[in-house]
C-alpha cells in the first residue's frame, strides 16, 4: 500500500494537539491527527472540565452547610447519580463535536496510537504515514504503582465516572488530584483516608497554607497517612486491605475503593521513540526553545507530554500555539516560561502565584512576608467559613510583589488579581490605591498589604 504523506501529523487531540492541528489546517497545511481513545483530551473528557461540575454541588453544600441556623433550615445533600448525570451533559458532546471540528477544517483522523518507524515515518491503523513534521501531544497517564495488588486500583477517570460515591475510600498521594477528590469524596458521605509517602499535601504549595488546608481537611473527617508507603492490596469480600508501612511500622486498613493518585507520567510508551530518534526522559519529550524535539528536528511537542512547564491546561494551549507559529514560520517564536498562577480547587481553595517564601528569600536581599489566618475577616463570617489565609511576599525596596498564596473558598479567582499586578511589576502601594468592589473578596487584597 503507497504511503500516506502529511504537511504536519499530530498525536493526541486534547488541548495542545487540537490548537496545533486547528492552526496548521486554518493556514493551508494538510494535517491528520491521531487519538487512542475519545477526542478531546482529558481536560474537558476527564479532567478540569468534569471536575469542576462535580465541585459546583460540593460549594452548594458547603454553603448550606456552614449557613445551617444561620438561615439556612437544612443543609443540602449530594446527590452525586444525579451531578453524574449532570456532568455527563457536559462531557457527552466533546468527543464528537472536537472530532466534527476536525472534518469542517479537512483534517484526517485516525482513532489508534501511532508508531514510529523511522525519523519521519509512522504506522497507525495498519498505514504507513510519511509527515514533514510530527507533533507529540499524547499529555500524561497515572503513573503505574508496584506492589502486590496494584492492580485493584482505580484511576481518576474512574473517580470521575463513580456511579455511587463508596462509603469508604482511600487515596494514594496527596497532591492536586488526591486532595481535590478526598475533598469532595468527604463532602458527598464518604470516609476518606489520604495516604502520602511525604511530610504532608501538595508539596509545591507554600507550607503554612498547605498546614491550614490540611487541619481544615481533618474537620472534614478526611484521615491524613504521611510519611505512608502502600505494600499490598488484597481484595476481601466487599472492601479491600491495604497493608502499609508507616514510619517504618507494618499497619493496615479497610476500605471499599482505593484510587491512585500519586502522580502522572508522559504517555510515550506506545509510541516507539527509540525508532524515531526522538530524545525523551522520565519527564516526557525533550524539547529546545522552539518546542522542537533535541534530537529530531521534525518532531516537536507541546502540552504536558513536553519537558517543558507545568502540566496545566492554560500552559498546554500556550505551548502549542508556539508550536504551530514555528511550524508555520520556521522557528521564529521562543518558548519562555510564563508566570503561571495555580489552583487547587479543595474548599477552600488554595492559590498560588509568583515567588515562595523560600526562593524570594533565597533571591532578594530584603523581603517582606505578610502572613495571616484571617477567619475573622467580613467575608468570610458571612459564609461562615473556616479557612482563610494569606501570604503576601515583596521586595521591601522595591516594594514589588513577589508572589501571593492565598486559602480561601474564592481563591482560584483571586488569585488572578496578584497574577496581573505581580506579570505588571505592581507595587503593593499601586495595588492598595486601586478602587474594588466591595464587599468581595478581591477588595481584602488591600488589608493583605
Ligand atoms: C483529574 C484531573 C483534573 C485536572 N484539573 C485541572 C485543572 O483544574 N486545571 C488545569 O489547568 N489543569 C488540570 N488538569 C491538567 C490538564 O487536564 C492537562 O494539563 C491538560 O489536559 C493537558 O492537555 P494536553 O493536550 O497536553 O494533554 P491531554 O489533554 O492529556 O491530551 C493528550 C491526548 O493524547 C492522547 N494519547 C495519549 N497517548 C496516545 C497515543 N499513544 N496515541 C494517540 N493518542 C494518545 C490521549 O488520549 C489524549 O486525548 C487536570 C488533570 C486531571 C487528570
Ligand atoms: N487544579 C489543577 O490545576 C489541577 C488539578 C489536578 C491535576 N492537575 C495537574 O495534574 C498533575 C498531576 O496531578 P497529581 O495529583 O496526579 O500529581 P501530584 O504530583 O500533584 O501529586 C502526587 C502526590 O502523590 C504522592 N505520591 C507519589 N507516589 C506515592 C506513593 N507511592 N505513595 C504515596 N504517595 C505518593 C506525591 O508525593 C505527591 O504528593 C499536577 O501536577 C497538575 O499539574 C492540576
Amino acid at each position: 500500500m503507497k504511503p500516506k504523506n502529511y504537511d504536519v501529523f499530530v498525536i493526541g487531540s486534547g488541548s495542545a494537539g487540537q490548537t496545533v492541528a486547528e492552526t496548521c489546517a486554518k493556514n493551508g497545511k494538510t494535517v491528520a491527527i491521531a487519538d487512542n481513545r475519545i477526542f478531546g483530551g482529558t481536560c474537558a473528557n476527564r479532567g478540569c472540565d468534569p471536575k469542576k461540575v462535580l465541585l459546583a454541588a460540593t460549594e452548594a453544600y458547603e454553603l448550606s452547610k456552614n449557613l445551617e441556623q444561620k438561615g439556612i433550615i437544612n443543609a443540602q445533600t449530594i446527590d452525586w447519580k444525579k451531578l453524574q448525570r449532570f456532568k455527563h451533559s457536559f462531557t457527552k458532546a466533546v468527543p464528537a463535536a472536537t472530532e466534527s471540528r476536525f472534518y469542517d477544517l479537512g483534517i484526517e483522523l485516525y482513532h489508534q496510537s501511532p508508531k514510529f518507524i523511522d525519523e519521519n515515518t509512522l504506522s497507525v491503523e495498519g498505514k504507513t504515514i510519511h509527515a514533514n513534521t510530527i507533533v507529540i501531544a499524547s499529555g500524561l497517564v497515572p503513573k503505574p504503582l508496584n506492589f502486590e495488588g496494584s492492580n485493584l486500583i482505580k484511576t481518576s477517570d474512574d473517580f470521575l465516572g463513580l456511579k455511587k460515591i463508596p462509603k469508604k475510600m482511600v487515596f494514594i498521594g496527596a497532591g492536586y488530584i488526591g486532595m481535590e477528590f478526598a475533598h469532595m469524596a468527604a463532602r458527598a458521605g464518604s470516609k476518606v483516608t489520604v495516604m502520602e509517602h511525604g511530610q504532608r499535601p501538595l508539596k509545591a504549595f507554600d507550607p503554612d497554607m498547605t498546614h491550614h488546608l490540611t487541619e481544615i481537611s481533618e474537620t472534614l473527617g478526611i484521615r491524613f497517612i504521611f510519611n505512608s508507603e502502600v505494600e499490598k492490596i488484597k481484595r476481601l469480600r466487599k472492601n479491600y486491605e491495604v497493608s502499609y508501612l508507616q514510619d517504618g511500622k507494618k499497619m493496615r486498613l479497610k476500605t471499599r475503593l482505593v484510587c491512585n493518585t500519586a502522580g502522572r507520567i508522559p504517555a510515550i510508551q506506545a509510541l516507539n521513540l527509540s525508532k524515531g530518534k526522538v530524545a525523551h526522559s522520565k519527564k516526557g519529550v525533550i524539547v529546545n526553545q522552539f518546542l522542537q524535539n533535541t534530537t529530531n528536528p521534525r518532531v516537536y511537542a507541546c502540552g504536558d507530554v513536553a519537558n517543558k512547564g507545568l502540566p496545566l491546561t492554560p500552559l498546554s494551549g500556550l505551548e502549542a500555539s508556539i508550536v504551530a507559529e514555528n511550524i508555520l514560520n520556521d522557528n521564529t517564536k521562543d518558548y519562555e516560561e510564563p508566570l503561571v498562577p495555580s489552583a487547587v480547587f479543595t474548599l477552600p481553595n488554595l492559590a498560588s502565584v509568583g515567588l515562595s517564601e523560600e526562593e524570594a528569600k533565597r533571591t532578594y536581599k530584603n523581603v517582606v512576608i505578610n502572613y495571616e489566618s484571617v477567619p475573622k475577616w467580613y467575608n468570610a463570617k458571612r459564609i461562615n467559613a473556616t479557612g482563610y489565609a494569606y501570604k503576601i511576599i515583596s521586595n521591601k525596596r522595591t516594594k514589588r510583589l513577589l508572589g501571593a498564596h492565598l486559602l480561601s473558598p474564592e481563591a482560584a479567582e483571586t488569585i488572578n488579581l496578584f497574577a496581573m499586578a505581580i506579570q505588571n511589576g505592581m507595587t503593593t502601594e499601586q495595588l492598595k490605591k486601586m478602587i474594588f468592589t466591595y464587599p468581595t473578596w478581591c477588595n481584602d487584597i488591600k488589608s493583605m498589604l
